[in-house]
Protein backbone atom coordinates (compact mmCIF):
# COMPACT_ATOMS: atom_id res chain seq x y z
CA UNK A 1 0.00 0.00 0.00
CA UNK A 2 1.14 3.76 -0.65
CA UNK A 3 -0.59 6.64 -0.06
CA UNK A 4 -2.00 9.46 -1.84
CA UNK A 5 -2.09 13.17 -1.73
CA UNK A 6 -4.78 14.90 -1.19
CA UNK A 7 -5.56 18.44 -2.48
CA UNK A 8 -9.05 20.35 -2.38
CA UNK A 9 -9.41 23.74 -3.84
CA UNK A 10 -12.65 25.92 -3.26
CA UNK A 11 -14.62 22.98 -3.00
CA UNK A 12 -18.54 23.60 -2.30
CA UNK A 13 -21.55 21.50 -2.70
CA UNK A 14 -25.75 22.48 -2.46
CA UNK A 15 -28.07 19.10 -2.45
CA UNK A 16 -30.06 21.11 -5.52
CA UNK A 17 -29.54 24.03 -8.14
CA UNK A 18 -31.23 26.34 -6.12
CA UNK A 19 -30.69 25.27 -2.76
CA UNK A 20 -28.31 26.58 -0.21
CA UNK A 21 -24.52 25.44 0.20
CA UNK A 22 -24.36 22.73 2.53
CA UNK A 23 -20.51 23.11 2.39
CA UNK A 24 -19.28 26.50 1.71
CA UNK A 25 -15.83 26.61 0.05
CA UNK A 26 -13.52 24.39 1.49
CA UNK A 27 -9.53 24.52 0.92
CA UNK A 28 -6.87 22.34 2.34
CA UNK A 29 -3.79 20.20 1.28
CA UNK A 30 -2.88 16.90 2.63
CA UNK A 31 0.46 15.30 2.87
CA UNK A 32 0.57 11.42 2.14
CA UNK A 33 0.44 9.21 5.15
CA UNK A 34 -1.30 12.29 6.89
CA UNK A 35 -4.21 11.39 9.04
CA UNK A 36 -7.12 14.40 8.81
CA UNK A 37 -9.80 14.60 11.43
CA UNK A 38 -12.84 16.48 10.48
CA UNK A 39 -14.86 17.20 13.43
CA UNK A 40 -17.81 19.82 14.19
CA UNK A 41 -21.12 19.59 15.53
CA UNK A 42 -24.37 17.76 14.42
CA UNK A 43 -25.05 19.47 11.18
CA UNK A 44 -21.82 21.03 10.60
CA UNK A 45 -20.96 19.42 7.16
CA UNK A 46 -18.78 16.62 8.05
CA UNK A 47 -20.68 13.99 6.07
CA UNK A 48 -21.38 15.83 3.21
CA UNK A 49 -17.63 16.75 3.09
CA UNK A 50 -16.67 13.02 3.03
CA UNK A 51 -19.32 12.47 0.48
CA UNK A 52 -17.62 15.17 -1.98
CA UNK A 53 -14.15 13.25 -1.15
CA UNK A 54 -14.96 9.48 -2.00
CA UNK A 55 -16.78 10.22 -5.23
CA UNK A 56 -20.43 10.12 -4.16
CA UNK A 57 -21.48 13.69 -5.12
CA UNK A 58 -20.46 16.10 -7.47
CA UNK A 59 -18.94 19.02 -6.48
CA UNK A 60 -21.06 22.51 -6.92
CA UNK A 61 -18.05 24.58 -7.83
CA UNK A 62 -14.50 23.54 -6.84
CA UNK A 63 -12.05 19.83 -7.29
CA UNK A 64 -11.08 17.17 -5.52
CA UNK A 65 -7.56 15.53 -6.31
CA UNK A 66 -5.89 12.38 -5.23
CA UNK A 67 -2.19 12.56 -6.30
CA UNK A 68 -2.68 14.98 -8.29
CA UNK A 69 -5.61 13.46 -10.56
CA UNK A 70 -9.28 15.01 -10.23
CA UNK A 71 -11.01 12.45 -8.90
CA UNK A 72 -14.38 13.40 -11.72
CA UNK A 73 -11.69 13.38 -14.41
CA UNK A 74 -10.84 9.33 -13.85
CA UNK A 75 -13.56 6.19 -14.51
CA UNK A 76 -15.47 5.49 -11.23
CA UNK A 77 -13.43 1.98 -11.33
CA UNK A 78 -10.43 4.18 -11.43
CA UNK A 79 -11.11 6.15 -8.13
CA UNK A 80 -11.96 3.27 -6.51
CA UNK A 81 -8.82 1.71 -6.42
CA UNK A 82 -7.46 4.22 -5.03
CA UNK A 83 -9.96 5.98 -2.85
CA UNK A 84 -12.13 3.28 -0.21
CA UNK A 85 -14.57 4.25 2.22
CA UNK A 86 -16.15 3.42 5.56
CA UNK A 87 -19.42 4.72 6.15
CA UNK A 88 -22.07 5.43 8.85
CA UNK A 89 -24.58 3.17 7.25
CA UNK A 90 -24.21 -0.59 8.24
CA UNK A 91 -24.70 -2.75 5.37
CA UNK A 92 -27.59 -4.63 4.25
CA UNK A 93 -25.43 -7.81 3.00
CA UNK A 94 -26.55 -10.26 6.17
CA UNK A 95 -26.63 -13.19 4.60
CA UNK A 96 -23.29 -12.96 3.05
CA UNK A 97 -20.06 -14.22 5.26
CA UNK A 98 -17.59 -11.76 7.07
CA UNK A 99 -15.03 -13.52 4.13
CA UNK A 100 -17.39 -12.49 1.57
CA UNK A 101 -17.66 -9.04 2.65
CA UNK A 102 -13.73 -9.11 2.89
CA UNK A 103 -13.58 -10.08 -0.67
CA UNK A 104 -15.76 -7.60 -2.53
CA UNK A 105 -12.84 -5.58 -1.07
CA UNK A 106 -11.17 -6.58 -4.14
CA UNK A 107 -13.57 -5.80 -6.58
CA UNK A 108 -12.58 -2.67 -8.28
CA UNK A 109 -9.07 -4.92 -8.94
CA UNK A 110 -10.54 -7.40 -11.27
CA UNK A 111 -11.04 -7.98 -14.60
CA UNK A 112 -14.68 -7.88 -14.94
CA UNK A 113 -16.61 -7.91 -12.23
CA UNK A 114 -17.05 -11.81 -11.67
CA UNK A 115 -13.41 -11.74 -11.90
CA UNK A 116 -11.65 -15.06 -10.12
CA UNK A 117 -10.21 -14.41 -6.58
CA UNK A 118 -6.52 -14.87 -7.41
CA UNK A 119 -3.94 -15.68 -5.23
CA UNK A 120 -2.75 -12.33 -4.22
CA UNK A 121 -6.07 -11.28 -3.71
CA UNK A 122 -6.51 -14.28 -1.11
CA UNK A 123 -3.10 -12.92 0.86
CA UNK A 124 -4.69 -9.49 0.40
CA UNK A 125 -8.30 -10.68 2.22
CA UNK A 126 -6.14 -12.64 4.79
CA UNK A 127 -4.05 -9.74 5.67
CA UNK A 128 -7.14 -7.68 5.93
CA UNK A 129 -9.11 -10.31 8.26
CA UNK A 130 -5.47 -10.26 10.74
CA UNK A 131 -5.09 -6.58 10.92
CA UNK A 132 -8.61 -6.49 12.14
CA UNK A 133 -8.47 -9.60 14.54
CA UNK A 134 -11.48 -11.41 12.63
CA UNK A 135 -10.22 -14.36 11.41
CA UNK A 136 -12.46 -16.39 13.89
CA UNK A 137 -15.36 -14.87 12.78
CA UNK A 138 -14.68 -15.04 9.19
CA UNK A 139 -17.18 -17.85 8.46
CA UNK A 140 -20.06 -16.06 10.54
CA UNK A 141 -23.03 -14.27 8.62
CA UNK A 142 -23.04 -10.15 9.12
CA UNK A 143 -26.75 -10.53 10.44
CA UNK A 144 -25.64 -12.63 13.04
CA UNK A 145 -22.42 -10.21 14.02
CA UNK A 146 -23.02 -7.21 16.82
CA UNK A 147 -22.92 -3.42 15.62
CA UNK A 148 -19.06 -3.40 16.69
CA UNK A 149 -17.94 -6.45 14.74
CA UNK A 150 -19.71 -5.26 11.67
CA UNK A 151 -17.67 -2.06 11.82
CA UNK A 152 -14.61 -3.93 12.31
CA UNK A 153 -15.84 -6.31 9.27
CA UNK A 154 -16.30 -3.00 6.84
CA UNK A 155 -12.98 -1.58 7.67
CA UNK A 156 -11.73 -4.70 6.53
CA UNK A 157 -13.18 -4.35 3.21
CA UNK A 158 -12.31 -1.21 3.00
CA UNK A 159 -8.32 -1.90 3.23
CA UNK A 160 -8.73 -4.77 1.25
CA UNK A 161 -9.83 -2.92 -1.57
CA UNK A 162 -5.89 -1.36 -1.20
CA UNK A 163 -6.36 2.06 -1.11
CA UNK A 164 -3.84 5.17 -1.15
CA UNK A 165 -6.94 7.45 0.51
CA UNK A 166 -9.06 5.61 3.19
CA UNK A 167 -12.31 7.90 4.22
CA UNK A 168 -13.84 7.24 7.57
CA UNK A 169 -17.36 7.81 8.59
CA UNK A 170 -17.11 7.99 12.21
CA UNK A 171 -15.16 4.93 12.81
CA UNK A 172 -15.53 3.79 16.24
CA UNK A 173 -19.34 4.11 16.58
CA UNK A 174 -20.52 1.12 18.08
CA UNK A 175 -17.09 0.23 19.24
CA UNK A 176 -16.30 -0.18 22.92
CA UNK A 177 -13.24 1.66 24.58
CA UNK A 178 -10.79 -1.56 23.77
CA UNK A 179 -11.99 -1.46 19.93
CA UNK A 180 -11.81 2.00 19.68
CA UNK A 181 -8.23 2.51 20.60
CA UNK A 182 -7.54 -0.80 18.29
CA UNK A 183 -9.27 0.99 15.51
CA UNK A 184 -7.81 4.02 15.71
CA UNK A 185 -3.71 2.61 16.62
CA UNK A 186 -4.58 0.76 13.44
CA UNK A 187 -5.80 4.25 11.48
CA UNK A 188 -1.96 5.74 13.20
CA UNK A 189 -0.12 3.05 11.95
CA UNK A 190 -1.63 2.44 7.99
CA UNK A 191 0.74 3.77 5.92
CA UNK A 192 -1.93 5.35 4.11
CA UNK A 193 -3.83 8.94 3.67
CA UNK A 194 -6.52 9.33 6.00
CA UNK A 195 -9.38 11.54 6.58
CA UNK A 196 -12.00 10.41 9.39
CA UNK A 197 -14.70 12.22 10.75
CA UNK A 198 -14.68 12.03 14.45
CA UNK A 199 -17.29 13.39 17.15
CA UNK A 200 -14.64 12.72 20.35
CA UNK A 201 -12.49 15.86 20.28
CA UNK A 202 -10.02 14.28 22.59
CA UNK A 203 -9.47 10.96 20.28
CA UNK A 204 -9.44 13.32 17.48
CA UNK A 205 -6.49 15.15 18.85
CA UNK A 206 -4.69 12.13 19.47
CA UNK A 207 -4.56 10.64 16.41
CA UNK A 208 -4.78 13.36 13.52
CA UNK A 209 -1.46 14.90 12.36
CA UNK A 210 -4.08 17.71 11.18
CA UNK A 211 -7.55 18.97 11.99
CA UNK A 212 -10.44 20.86 10.23
CA UNK A 213 -13.07 22.22 12.37
CA UNK A 214 -16.40 23.17 10.54
CA UNK A 215 -19.26 25.21 11.67
CA UNK A 216 -22.73 25.52 9.65
CA UNK A 217 -20.60 24.25 6.57
CA UNK A 218 -18.00 26.57 6.83
CA UNK A 219 -14.61 25.58 7.56
CA UNK A 220 -13.13 27.30 10.36
CA UNK A 221 -10.10 26.02 11.39
CA UNK A 222 -7.41 24.05 9.30
CA UNK A 223 -4.18 23.21 11.29
CA UNK A 224 -2.61 20.57 13.77
CA UNK A 225 -4.83 19.42 17.02
CA UNK A 226 -2.99 22.43 19.50
CA UNK A 227 -4.04 24.91 16.73
CA UNK A 228 -7.15 24.55 15.74
CA UNK A 229 -8.85 22.99 18.64
CA UNK A 230 -8.55 26.23 21.28
CA UNK A 231 -10.70 26.81 23.90
CA UNK A 232 -12.11 29.60 21.57
CA UNK A 233 -12.62 28.16 18.51
CA UNK A 234 -14.62 24.57 20.17
CA UNK A 235 -16.88 27.49 22.44
CA UNK A 236 -17.70 29.06 19.10
CA UNK A 237 -18.18 25.85 17.24
CA UNK A 238 -20.08 23.74 19.88
CA UNK A 239 -21.63 26.25 21.67
CA UNK A 240 -20.23 24.71 25.07
CA UNK A 241 -17.43 26.37 27.69
CA UNK A 242 -14.11 24.76 27.02
CA UNK A 243 -11.62 24.13 29.04
CA UNK A 244 -8.34 22.90 27.76
CA UNK A 245 -5.79 21.01 30.87
CA UNK A 246 -2.67 19.34 30.68
CA UNK A 247 -3.24 16.23 32.40
CA UNK A 248 -1.24 15.54 35.14
CA UNK A 249 -0.09 11.99 34.04
CA UNK A 250 0.42 11.62 30.42
CA UNK A 251 1.39 15.43 30.17
CA UNK A 252 -0.90 15.47 27.29
CA UNK A 253 -3.87 18.56 26.53
CA UNK A 254 -7.71 17.22 27.18
CA UNK A 255 -10.67 18.98 26.43
CA UNK A 256 -13.45 18.93 28.87
CA UNK A 257 -16.98 20.89 28.40
CA UNK A 258 -19.65 22.38 30.22
CA UNK A 259 -23.17 24.02 29.30
CA UNK A 260 -22.74 27.51 28.38
CA UNK A 261 -24.93 29.79 31.07
N1 LIG B 1 -29.01 15.38 0.28
C1 LIG B 1 -29.31 16.37 1.11
N2 LIG B 1 -30.41 17.15 0.89
C2 LIG B 1 -30.72 18.18 1.73
N3 LIG B 1 -29.99 18.51 2.81
C3 LIG B 1 -28.91 17.77 3.08
C4 LIG B 1 -28.51 16.67 2.26
N4 LIG B 1 -27.40 16.12 2.79
C5 LIG B 1 -27.12 16.85 3.90
N5 LIG B 1 -28.02 17.83 4.08
C6 LIG B 1 -28.04 18.82 5.18
O1 LIG B 1 -26.75 19.38 5.26
C7 LIG B 1 -26.37 19.62 6.62
C8 LIG B 1 -25.05 18.93 6.89
O2 LIG B 1 -25.28 17.51 6.94
P1 LIG B 1 -24.11 16.48 7.20
O3 LIG B 1 -24.71 15.13 7.28
O4 LIG B 1 -23.03 16.72 6.22
O5 LIG B 1 -23.62 16.97 8.66
P2 LIG B 1 -22.69 16.24 9.73
O6 LIG B 1 -21.71 17.26 10.20
O7 LIG B 1 -22.14 14.98 9.16
O8 LIG B 1 -23.74 15.93 10.87
P3 LIG B 1 -23.79 14.76 12.03
O9 LIG B 1 -22.71 15.10 13.02
O10 LIG B 1 -25.15 15.01 12.63
O11 LIG B 1 -23.66 13.43 11.36
C9 LIG B 1 -27.53 19.13 7.47
O12 LIG B 1 -28.34 20.23 7.81
C10 LIG B 1 -28.27 18.18 6.54
O13 LIG B 1 -29.65 18.13 6.85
Amino acid sequence: MTAATLSVQELSWAPAKSADLVLHPTSFELDAGRVLGIVGPNGAGKTSLLRLLYRYHRPTVGTVQVDGQDIWSMPARAVAQRVAAVLQEQPSDFALTVGEIVALGRTPHRRGFVGAVGARDLDIINHALDQLDLHELADRHLGTLSGGERQRVMVARALAQEPKLLILDEPTNHLDIRHQLEVLELIRNLPLTIVTSLHDLNLAAGVCDNILLLHSGRPIGFGTPSDVLTEKSVAHAFQVNARREQLSHSGNEHLTFHLQT
